[in-house]
């Protein structure tokens, strides 16, 4: 029978949390061909990796070549240019900033007394918004009426970045700017506007068909080896790269970090924007009924679940829970859960985080990283020493930090599952959108050893929780998850500070699906000396899931409503159980998005950090649970949210970078499942496809638009809210304005700007306020109108 979770529970559930009837029988696309019809027409897909379990089902019919069809696909040659990255976030704010940090962030350095002024500053609003909070005011209506406070908010980040700007990623997840930040805490992983920049000049794709040809041709090679084609290739790409770098006598990376540097953080924006009022009931509710609800659920759709999804095997290894020391109350738990079998990763790190050693762990999008640093912290705290109920401030023996609350609610999720039979162990979540003064009550009433937290809630804890510090000090296994992002400048002085407040003889885990060679470099932050890496991606082999089908589409401007609108079609028209995401570029772009394909009658739902905290958790959870429903969304669904069987995720426009597009496109193919990935760019944001030029991504040719679909995509823009089409292009050209690659050329930047707005059936693009221009760097640029 299902079990109907009360409201304020759903925040956790998570796709075994449904009940086996809520779930229609999923019936995986049995091919390609199913998916896109107009593929039969347009494109060619080369069967994929031959052998692959899953795949070969995907060499139909449809992926054979039609005469004539073969130039739509060019795996070879891509543009020289090289990209690099930035930040930026919070949507309306980030808009300006993004001009204010280049001329200021970028020209020159703060100095150490404009730090610690502004961090000052930064900490005394804080606090004063933390006490605004506790005493119940509307904190969300005042942070929008105060863009300067905002923004001063904002520099906090950027000054914090400028001390560090020797981490080249730095600047990557400008968490802050685009609006998009609001997760409140600085947590977020929201929209993140990353730039994108080249030293050369110019987009030119060189498109090489005879490149294309080869591919092909071998990809039809049935008896080769196709692991060995792929290292072939890649050692090609490798070495055309270093060859580029020692042309320009400067290396890609070295480019990067002198651009970058100092961006990064000041992107990310501590807002208390989306706390909601009133949540707090449902927040203790949450709480006292947490750990039971979530084994309860998880246990009755699992199998289920798991029967009737087709998937491969392949992220799962031979090797069962029970072969290794676990505790029988955690076996217990693990198999109530419906695990039997270790996945690959968990295989790989388990042994040695069982040792006690320091792990630093790479493994594909949804193969299970959570319970593979879970299981073994559980064990740690089911081995410690009971510790008395009267003793005053109890440690927390696990700390576990995430990027975004939706993946601390996920986390602490799945804690409790595996918590099921270990009922003296506790998990807490502490995270932006919830009141701090809540938060502080419940960890008094109810203290737990596990404790799963947003960086920037955890830090406010660490300053303003009394005894928060000292409970701390009992931490013997710290927990990165996406520790790339978290160890990148958006988060990098939460993360300092985190680490300087547990203790230094711990055990340290860092886990991603990316782990770039900065975070390499940067890991004895947080890892000892020996610690291990664990990489379960082979040496040659792509990042991504291979059964998931990555195209790309390039469109001008002016197409890729329509064109959207005719993938959608399409493929909802042919999976009855069609799941789709579409990533935007930010907040403002996702809304105006969702508000157009609403207007066209497709079943869509919006999420982005603009939403309140409750708003989002009620989505998700719906979208979770839901078969036949899109969901448009910023980057706040970009990294780790465990959605089961999606079916396609589109990436509109530029992705924040090579990472963000991994990390999107693993919200599809988890658990070794089907999927297909869509990436939808204009010509001049092709470059982008040079950063991920070693994924098996395919150009696919453009499905056609009758020019009666066209009239009903112009017609339902028309419908569009005129505000949030105005907010969606000052949003576009706050984000591309952060893209060095795009808005290095501020005239070249505004054209494109006004093709946008023109695409959203804005002839005369909308006036922005003279400040934020200014701010843009953006005063006088001819075909701007200002306000
Ligand atoms: N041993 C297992 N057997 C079957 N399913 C598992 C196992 N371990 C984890 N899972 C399930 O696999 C799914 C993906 O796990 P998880 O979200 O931890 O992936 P991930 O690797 O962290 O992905 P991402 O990189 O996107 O964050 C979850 O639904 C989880 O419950």
């Amino acid at each position: 029978m299902p079990i109907k979770l009360p409201p304020q529970l759903r925040l956790l559930s998570s796709s075994r949390f449904s009940t086996g009837a809520s779930f229609r029988s999923y019936r995986a696309s049995t091919a390609f061909c199913r998916i896109f019809p107009f593929r039969l027409k347009h494109l060619w897909l080369p069967p994929r990796i031959n052998g692959q379990p899953g795949v070969r089902r995907l060499s139909t019919r449809s992926f054979r070549p039609r005469p004539g069809a073969s130039s739509g696909f060019t795996r070879g040659s891509r543009e020289n240019a090289r990209a690099s990255k930035s930040l930026i976030e919070d949507e309306t704010e980030l808009n300006d900033m993004v001009g204010y940090l280049r001329t200021n962030s970028f020209s020159g350095r703060l100095t150490s007394e404009d730090e610690d002024d502004n961090a000052d500053r930064a900490r005394n609003r804080a606090r004063s918004r933390d006490s605004e909070r506790n005493r119940g005011q509307g904190s969300l209506k005042k942070r929008r009426e105060s863009e300067w406070d905002d923004f001063g908010e904002s520099s906090r980040r950027k000054n914090r970045s400028n001390s560090v700007n020797s981490f080249s990623r730095s600047s990557r997840y400008g968490n802050g700017l685009d609006g998009e930040l609001e997760d409140d805490d600085d947590d977020d992983d929201d929209d993140n506007a990353e730039k994108f920049y080249s030293r050369k000049k110019g987009f030119a794709t060189k498109r090489d068909n005879g490149n294309a040809n080869s591919w092909r041709g071998k990809r039809n090679e049935g008896n080769l080896d196709s692991r060995n084609l792929r290292k072939g290739r890649m050692n090609l790409r490798r070495e055309a790269k270093h060859r580029e770098e020692e042309e320009d006598g400067v290396s890609f990376e070295e480019e990067r970090k002198r651009v970058m540097g100092g961006l990064g953080e000041l992107l990310s924006e501590e807002s208390s924007s989306d706390v909601d009022e009133g949540e707090d009931d449902d927040d203790e509710v949450f709480m006292k009924n947490v750990s039971s609800a979530f084994g309860l659920e998880n246990n009755n759709v699992k199998g289920g679940q798991r029967s009737s999804a087709r998937k491969t095997d392949s992220y799962l290894s031979e090797t069962r829970f029970d072969q290794c020391s676990i505790s029988p109350l955690s076996l217990k738990g693990i198999k109530d859960a419906g695990y039997e079998k270790m996945t690959v990763v968990q295989e790989a790190t388990l042994p040695v985080i069982l040792k006690g050693k320091d792990v630093l762990a790479k493994a594909k999008t949804g193969t299970g990283k959570t319970v593979a640093f879970l299981l073994p912290s559980i064990e740690v705290v089911a081995k410690s020493p009971p510790v008395d109920r009267d003793v005053k401030r109890p440690p927390i023996l696990v700390l576990v930090i995430c990027p975004t609350r939706e993946l601390a609610s996920q986390a602490a999720a799945e804690a409790n599952t595996l918590l099921k039979y270990h009922p003296t162990i506790g998990v807490q979540v502490v995270m932006g959108g919830t009141r701090l003064a809540l938060e502080q009550k419940r960890m008094q009433a109810n203290p737990c050893q596990i404790l799963v937290a947003t960086p920037g809630r955890l830090r406010d804890h660490i300053e303003n929780t009394a005894g928060f510090a000292t409970r701390l000090m009992g931490v013997k296994v710290l927990v990165l998850d996406e520790a790339d992002h978290l160890l990148d400048m958006g988060f990098r002085k939460d993360i300092e500070k985190i680490i300087a407040a547990v203790p230094k003889q711990r055990q340290t885990l860092l886990f991603s699906a990316t782990i770039p060679e900065e975070v390499r470099q940067i890991c004895h932050l947080a890892l000892k000396r020996d610690h291990e890496f664990i990489n379960t991606v082979q040496e040659g082999s792509e990042e991504t899931n291979t059964q998931v089908i990555q195209m790309h589409l390039v469109a001008p401007l002016d197409k890729h409503f329509p064109l959207l609108y005719v993938l959608l079609k399409e493929h909802s028209a042919d999976n009855v159980d069609y799941k789709v995401l579409v990533f935007c570029t930010t907040a403002m772009v996702t809304r105006m998005v969702a508000d157009l394909l609403s207007e066209l009658k497709l079943n869509v739902r919006e999420i982005h950090s603009r939403k309140p905290q409750s708003y989002r958790t009620r989505v998700s959870e719906e979208f979770r649970k839901s078969k036949g429903l899109i969901l448009v969304t910023s980057d706040v669904s970009a990294r780790g949210v465990d959605y089961p069987d999606v079916t396609l995720v589109v990436q509109v426009g530029l992705p924040v970078d090579r990472e963000q597009y991994i990390h999107r496109l693993g919200r599809t193919g988890r658990k070794g499942k089907e999927g297909q990935g869509i990436l939808l760019l204009a010509p001049w944001e092709e470059f982008f496809l040079s950063t991920i030029k070693d994924l098996p991504i395919t150009k696919a040719t453009l499905p056609s638009v009758d020019p009666e679909t066209k009239k009903k995509v112009e017609r339902a823009l028309c419908h569009v809210e005129m505000k949030n089409r105005e907010a969606a292009y000052q949003a576009w050209l706050g984000y591309y304005n952060s893209i060095r690659k795009v808005g290095g050329d501020k005239y070249r930047l505004v054209e494109l700007a006004n093709e946008f707005s023109r695409s959203m059936g804005l002839d005369n693009p909308p006036a922005i306020p003279k400040l934020i221009l200014n701010k843009m760097g953006l005063r006088n640029i001819p075909g701007l109108r200002s306000k």
